[in-house]
């Protein structure tokens, strides 16, 4: 529709409270934040509920009614006085509501907050409908209510698109947690230079390329999935195609926030991720920090969008070297126990397949009930251990052989070398 045809609308009485209580109940003012995917699928919802009551109105048609109703507010707030706005019809019949819309916002990020006026539109302003702007950081537990927006609208989530740039192991462990969830296939794509990862994406109907710029620019959030050492190629392929509708996660071990926000063009938003593997079975452990653009919406975001792939948190960015010692690397510690706890019950006489199927279950079992009773490790193990039974030997001969020095020594070295990769790619930024 072009410009004129958004704005000469001639909405009744009945169509403009319904809308006005859809907003109202889907808390809009509370959940617009300023970018523009996330306005776009609230006011897509509302169109959706608009049309279900019979009221054909196109999303910039809805967006450009909010923006003159918010105007008449800010009208009758600064003059209250002065006769009501002649551009909404009947205002009376809805000032109570738009009161009700945007005083609750106020309510919830403090008095004083008032830069929304910026967002005033006069008669005459140029009708954009697209430049809705909230300046002010959506308090959390307004996100928390998009998100309910988004998981009972699962139309909703099929907007945002996602690329990965690489086509590996951690790429497709994110892919499979994601795609367990609300999102569509048709919402991903994947880039590598080779077609050898690309078939497992395939299968599960997500689009595949050679060219990580197309992944770049058909995507609201991607993730940058490649080696370390290939970070800053990538990122200096990418970097004139990323925009401020990005958000870039990289899940690159060791590489920091500063080296990517300097290869990514200024105020790009950037959040640094460490999964692990077990993404793959949905019980992956997730850290991500965000960057110094990165909003606490787009965390919320991020978290949303991963919550299928594991325990998903959030920390300051020195903890993250330390999360991928304990677990994106500390899985594979635990690997090489269960596959020595499986040697062992084979050199005591047990076939090997049901060793193995043993200890795979003994690991399950112990780290589930681990997680799920909140105990201390210390607490469990005393139960196991009866008084001069068999697991005292057992831990006795662990501990003459310094599993737990060896073990904390591990994730020790692990998140030293995370920061030695770090200090790298730095250095192979800066070069470029
Ligand atoms: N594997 C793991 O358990 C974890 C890995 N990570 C991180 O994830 C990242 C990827 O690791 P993996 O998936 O294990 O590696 P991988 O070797 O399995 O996958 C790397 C992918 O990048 C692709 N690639 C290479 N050059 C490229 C380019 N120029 N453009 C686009 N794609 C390119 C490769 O074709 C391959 O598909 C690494 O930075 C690693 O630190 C983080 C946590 C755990
Ligand atoms: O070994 C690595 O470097 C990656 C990061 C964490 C797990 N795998």
């Amino acid at each position: 529709m072009d410009e004129s045809g958004i704005k000469k609308q001639n909405w009744d009485v009945k169509e403009t409270e319904l809308f006005l209580e859809i907003l109202k109940e889907l808390d809009m003012k509370k959940c617009l934040d300023g970018r523009k995917v996330r306005n776009n699928k609230l006011f897509k919802v509302a169109h959706r509920r608009m049309t279900a009551a019979g009221y054909h109105r196109s999303v910039d048609q809805l967006k450009f009614r909010w923006k003159l109703l918010k105007s008449a507010y800010y009208k009758c707030k600064r003059e209250p006085d002065s006769p009501a706005p002649t551009k909404i019809q009947g205002w009376w019949r809805y000032e109570k509501t738009m009161v009700a819309i945007m005083e609750s916002r106020h309510s919830l990020v403090g008095a004083g907050v008032n830069s929304d006026r910026n967002d005033e539109v006069t008669e005459d302003s140029d009708g954009d409908a697209s430049m809705l702007h909230w300046p002010q950081p959506c308090p959390d537990n307004s996100t928390h209510n998009l998100d309910l927006i988004i998981k009972m609208d699962p139309e909703m989530d099929t907007q945002l698109k996602i690329g990965f740039i690489g086509a590996g192991n951690m790429a497709f462990g994110i892919a499979k947690g994601i795609l367990s969830g609300n999102v569509l296939p048709v919402n991903v794509k994947v880039s590598a230079p080779s077609s050898r990862n690309l078939g497992r994406f395939q299968e599960m109907g997500v689009a595949t390329t050679h060219s990580n710029v197309e992944v770049v620019c058909g995507s609201d959030l991607v993730f940058v999935a490649v080696k370390p050492h290939l970070v800053p190629v990538v990122l200096n392929e990418i970097s004139q195609h990323v925009t401020d509708r990005h958000i870039i996660v990289s899940v690159a071990a060791g590489v920091t926030l500063a080296t990517l926000e300097e290869l990514l063009p200024e105020n790009s938003v950037a959040i640094r991720l460490m999964p692990n593997l077990p993404c793959v079975v949905q019980e992956g452990a997730l850290l991500f920090a965000r960057g110094s653009h990165a909003k606490p919406e787009d965390g919320a975001l991020l978290r949303s969008l991963l919550h299928r792939c594991g325990l998903v948190e959030e920390g300051p960015e020195a903890w993250i070297d330390i999360h991928t010692g304990v677990s994106g690397s500390g899985v594979a510690f635990v690997y090489l126990f269960a596959e020595a706890l499986a040697e062992g019950a084979v050199k005591m006489g047990m076939p090997s397949a049901l060793a193995h199927s043993i200890a795979a279950q003994t690991v399950l079992g112990a780290g589930r009930l681990l997680r799920d009773s909140g105990k201390h490790p210390a607490q469990l193990r005393s139960e196991v251990c009866t008084p001069g039974g068999t697991t005292i030997y057992g831990l006795h001969t662990l501990e003459q052989g310094g599993v737990r020095a060896s073990t904390m020594s591990a994730v020790e070295s692990a998140t030293e070398r995370a920061r030695e990769l770090g200090r790298k790619s730095a250095t192979a930024g800066s070069r470029k």
